[in-house]
């Protein structure tokens, strides 16, 4: 659906956005229009209404799951608890999976569910009952299964209502001997792995501090390289916000504003994000934060000067109307469609270096990928190799020590030494992951003049990959 506004100017709804950046980046590839077409189109869409007791009441939930791409199995995408929810949304994030799972090389097909409830107004005892019957819903269509298609968290939604969905899920389908691989996100005593809490605002700081090392995107900016002093502002103080802020924090940039849906602070110099949380637990706002002030209206936040800006909450905050105002040198979209094609349009003309969402908020699915792996395999990573590798190592510093007559401190010793473990490994696989497909979008923008922004070159390199697997694939029957 366009529509045109007041002032003729035309706004795309979510998935429509999808499309029209997908159209923009399918110039510069090879394939032929019926592929394009397949790679685009979204392959099924569950809608499901069903009742839930809500009190004295029976409520009827809106929900959907819809799975955009089968070109790789299972599907794979977050859940999503928001009254925003629509069919047009769920079909665009979707889509976003599809592109995102090609670009870091995930192998998986493109999903995603979502509920139109605001988790805010219902009890854990009610919302366990419309998480458990939503779960029972997928079950009933085969929308679900380790084999199938793979939840996780998204926005409103994070460990408990994984737990609930695989308890579910367990209850339907009994002595499944790969069932906890049916959902990602879960807690670590329930089949999760260790990092993938924070793998999304993790990702984020990878992609974007190996972005600001290149000397010449930064020269391009006017800024000197590393993350060091660099101001940044976040949007949204949820999972993704929270670690990405705090991951910023650590490596010595300056937080200093956060956005939040009812209010935003600001500090010149910097924001502890761990603080905050604290405040914003104890107080239920990020309001009044010891130091900082109070911006008049939460969205000034995304104008005010800084270098990186990091949209982490819901999608189309900046849009044709507040795009010229902001004033940041590089946006890394770490929500979902944060950006409207207008905006894009607006900030790529202003020089602004847009790193988009399929890449740049990958870091999720890519340690949900690992997740998924432990649980088929039965094993923590780690386990195996840990002991061994430690001493060897040590065998390996002692020989050394022997043959230098020299020894070396405790203190690297115990560095030398040290065996990875599951978390080591995590962070490992999420660093190489998010640099890699860092430097293939940015490749493919330098082999491509042409291609003047890292949208059209994550969406190129993504067409490249799904279209490659459906050409090999050919048509059955
Ligand atoms: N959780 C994950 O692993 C992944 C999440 N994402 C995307 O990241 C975004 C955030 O997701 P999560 O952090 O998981 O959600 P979340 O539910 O943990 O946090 C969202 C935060 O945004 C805040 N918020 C809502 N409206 C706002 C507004 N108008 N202004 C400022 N803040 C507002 C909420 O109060 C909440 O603190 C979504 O777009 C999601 O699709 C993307 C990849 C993976
Ligand atoms: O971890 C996952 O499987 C998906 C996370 C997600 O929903 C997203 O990347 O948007």
């Amino acid at each position: 659906m366009v529509t045109t506004t007041a002032q003729e100017q035309q706004t795309y709804s979510f998935f429509e956005s999808v499309e029209k950046s997908f159209d923009k980046a399918s110039k510069f590839t090879k394939w032929e229009s019926g592929i394009l077409e397949q790679i685009k189109a979204c392959n099924a869409v569950y809608r499901m209404k069903f009742p839930v007791r809500v009190g004295n009441d029976i409520e009827v939930i809106e929900a959907y799951r819809v799975q955009h791409s089968h070109h790789k199995l299972p599907c794979k995408g977050g859940i999503r608890f928001s009254e925003e929810v629509n069919q047009d949304e769920v079909m665009a994030l979707a889509a976003l999976m599809t592109y995102k799972c090609a670009i870091v090389n995930v192998p998986f097909g493109g999903a995603k569910g979502g509920l139109k409830i605001n988790p805010r107004n219902y009890t854990p005892f009610q919302l366990e009952a419309i998480t458990r019957r939503y779960t029972a819903e997928l079950v009933k269509k085969n929308f679900i299964g380790p084999g199938v298609d793979v939840p996780a968290p998204d926005y409103g939604t994070g460990e408990r209502e994984m737990s609930w969905i695989l308890d579910t899920y367990i209850s339907l389908r009994p002595g499944e001997v790969d069932a906890y691989g049916c959902v990602t996100g879960k807690p670590l005593h329930l089949g999760g792995v260790r990092g993938r809490r924070e793998a999304t605002g993790l990702g984020v700081f990878y992609g974007l501090r190996e972005l600001c090392n290149i000397k010449e995107e930064m020269d391009r900016l006017g800024l000197p390289t590393g993350i060091e002093g660099k101001r940044v502002i976040v949007q949204g103080m949820g999972n993704v916000g929270y670690h990405a802020a705090k991951y910023f924090h650590e490596a010595g940039a300056k937080v200093i504003c956060l956005i939040e849906w009812d209010g935003a602070i600001f500090n010149d110099q910097g924001l502890e994000p761990d603080e905050v949380l604290k405040h914003r637990n104890a107080t239920g706002s990020i309001k009044n934060f010891p130091g900082a002030v109070d911006l008049e209206k939460n969205t000034m936040g995304l104008e005010l000067d800084c270098d990186i800006l990091i949209p982490a909450a819901l999608e189309n905050v900046i849009d044709g109307k507040n795009a010229a105002n902001v004033k940041a040198r590089i946006i890394g979209e770490a929500a979902n469609g944060p950006l409207t094609p207008e905006a894009d349009e607006i900030l790529s003309a202003k020089g602004v270096i847009v790193v988009p969402d399929m890449f740049l908020n990958a870091g999720g699915v890519t340690v949900s990928y690992f997740e998924w792996l432990k649980n088929l395999s039965h094993v923590r990573y780690g386990r195996l190799g840990k002991r061994f590798d430690e001493n060897m190592n040590i065998h390996i510093l002692s020989v050394i020590e022997d043959m230098t007559g020299k020894k070396v401190s405790d203190k690297e010793r115990k560095f030398i030494a040290h065996g990875a473990d599951e978390v080591d490994l995590v962070y490992s696989g999420l660093e190489e992951t998010m640099i890699t497909a860092l430097h293939e979008v940015r490749q493919k923008m330098l082999d491509n003049p042409e291609i003047k922004d890292m949208r059209t070159a994550a969406y190129v390199c993504a067409i490249d990959k799904v279209g490659a697997s459906y050409e090999q694939l050919g048509i059955f029957p």
